[in-house]
C-alpha cells in the first residue's frame, strides 16, 4: 500500500555556476508529494496524514518564502544578510534533486520512530520545481537509523523584522 501527502511552498534560489538563466536569482512555487509504503494494520490506516504533517511542517515553514543559498555562494549570502531577509543555507546546490533528498532525509530522521512504529518501510519524495520538471528520490527508512537529522536552526537565517 502507498499513501501520499502533498506540501507546497514558495522560495527563491539560483544555481550560481549554471551556464544559462538559472544562474539568476529567481523563484518557484514548489510542490512536494511524499509517498509512504507499508501494510496497514487493523486500523485500516497505514499512517495518519496528520502525523506526517506534524513531522514535515517545521521544514516547510522554514523553507516557505526563503531564499535557498549554497554555503559557498558568499556573494549571495552577504547580500541576503545585508537585506536582512529569510534564507536557508544548504551545503550544496539548491537543485530539485538536492531538495528531494533533503526532504527524504528530514522525514526519515526526525520521523524515524513514527515511521517504524507504523511499519512504513520506504518513502518516495517528489519535488516539483516548475510545471515541466521534478525529481523523485526513494529512501528505505531502516537505512536512516544512524543518519544525523538536518538542523533547521543552524540552516535558517531569519531576522525578527521579517519573521512571519
Ligand atoms: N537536473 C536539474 N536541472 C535543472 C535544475 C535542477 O534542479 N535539476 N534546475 C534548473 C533551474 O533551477 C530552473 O529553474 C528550472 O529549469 P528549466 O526546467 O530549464 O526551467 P524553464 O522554465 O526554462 O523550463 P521550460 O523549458 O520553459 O519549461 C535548471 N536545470
Ligand atoms: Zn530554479
Amino acid at each position: 500500500m502507498t499513501v501520499a501527502k502533498r506540501f507546497r511552498w514558495e522560495a527563491a534560489h539560483r544555481l550560481a555556476d549554471h551556464p544559462s538563466l538559472c544562474r539568476n536569482l529567481h523563484g518557484h512555487s514548489y510542490t512536494c508529494w511524499i509517498e509512504l509504503d507499508g501494510t496497514p494494520g487493523p486500523s485500516e490506516m497505514l499512517i495518519d496524514f496528520q502525523e506526517v504533517k506534524r513531522v514535515v511542517s517545521p521544514l516547510i515553514d522554514a523553507w516557505d518564502h526563503c531564499t535557498y543559498v549554497n554555503r559557498d555562494d558568499t556573494a549571495l549570502r552577504e547580500a541576503l544578510a545585508t537585506l536582512g531577509v529569510k534564507h536557508y543555507v544548504l551545503d550544496g546546490r539548491s537543485t530539485t534533486e538536492a531538495l528531494a533528498d533533503y526532504v527524504a532525509r528530514y522525514l526519515c530522521t526526525h520521523g524515524f520512530a513514527m515511521l517504524q512504529d507504523h511499519g512504513v518501510t520506504a518513502v518516495q519524495v517528489r519535488v516539483q520545481e516548475t510545471e515541466t520538471c521534478y525529481a523523485i528520490t526513494r529512501a528505505t527508512v531502516a537505512d536512516y537509523a544512524d543518519t544525523p537529522a538536518p538542523d533547521l536552526e543552524q540552516a535558517l537565517v531569519e531576522t525578527e523584522a521579517v519573521a512571519g
